[in-house]
């Protein structure tokens, strides 16, 4: 039997962060040897040794981390949200000075999320209309959320790719907000409620019909087949993976 995979949790008093520890505890395969929170060294997380860092921190700081786990050759599993075009191209450079390490940033881990992104870029060009509605726990720093910025994207991009035209509205008069935020051109609206903790809506409509595709994380285990899959899989995929689509075979 070969020795279980060391991993440090970054963020490890966090709503994720604790069911991460949790998770890699119970993984036979895995074994947690640091866990680290706001007020610890980072040292002591190269001092332990990981092979993987996992990181569920904040937006403001997970630059900062990823920086210090690169150079110091540790593969990274990211789920930590904030990550721009122009983050992923500085993570690309800091990789391109550590060809072996490997970097998974996924916006979200729960395989239903990831497949409901998947549907919704199918649609996405055979629907006149769409628009993004997500809904969170009102402990959420970020907004919209990372799923949903990544959502309007590929959304996005596919309608570009099928020459699909502009998205119909009429509206001319409005108070700022209304509508939601724009990115790359859809429509993005942001629910923050007491009791709930992970969803997303994605409304298509045509003429005479809707398409809803819904999901829901009930609860933040949702998330923890896919952090594990990334953290067994990471050390073999060396440079920056966006996403893991590509692990599930989507
Ligand atoms: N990719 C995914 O599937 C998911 C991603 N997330 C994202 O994960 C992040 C964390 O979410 P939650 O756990 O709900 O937040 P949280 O606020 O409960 O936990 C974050 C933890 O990070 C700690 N922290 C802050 N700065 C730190 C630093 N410099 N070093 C070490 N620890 C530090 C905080 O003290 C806190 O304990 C958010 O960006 C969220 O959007 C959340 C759920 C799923
Ligand atoms: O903060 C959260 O809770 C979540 N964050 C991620 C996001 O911003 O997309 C993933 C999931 O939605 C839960």
């Amino acid at each position: 039997m070969t020795d279980p995979v060391p991993v440090a949790v970054l963020g490890a008093r966090g709503r994720m962060g604790q069911e991460v520890c949790r998770t890699v505890e119970a993984a036979q395969d895995l074994t947690l040897v640091a866990a680290v929170d706001i007020g610890d060294e980072l040292s002591s997380v190269a001092d332990a040794g990981p092979l993987v860092v996992i990181d569920f921190t904040h937006p403001d700081v997970v630059m900062d981390n990823l920086r210090f786990v690169i150079e110091h050759g540790i593969h990274a599993v990211v789920g930590t949200t904030g990550f721009t075009a122009q983050r992923l191209d500085v993570v690309r450079g800091w990789l391109a000075a550590a060809p072996d390490v490997g970097v998974i940033v996924a916006p979200n881990f729960g395989i239903g999320a990831i497949l409901s992104m998947r549907f919704a870029e199918l649609a996405a060009p055979h629907f006149e209309s769409v628009e993004i509605v997500e809904l969170h726990h009102p402990d959420k720093a970020d907004a919209p959320s990372g799923t949903a910025a990544a959502t309007a994207h590929r959304i996005a991009a596919a309608r570009a790719a099928a020459d699909s035209p502009p998205i119909p509205d009429a509206t001319t008069t409005e108070l700022a907000g209304a509508r939601g935020a724009d990115i790359d051109g859809i429509r993005v609206h942001a629910v923050r409620a007491r009791g709930l903790v992970a969803h997303q809506e994605i409304i298509l409509g045509a003429e005479g019909e809707t398409l809803t595709i819904r999901h829901d994380s009930l609860n933040r285990s949702s998330f923890m087949p896919g952090v594990v899959l990334a953290t067994r899989q990471v050390a073999a995929h060396p440079g920056l993976t966006v996403g893991i689509d590509s692990l599930l075979g989507l």
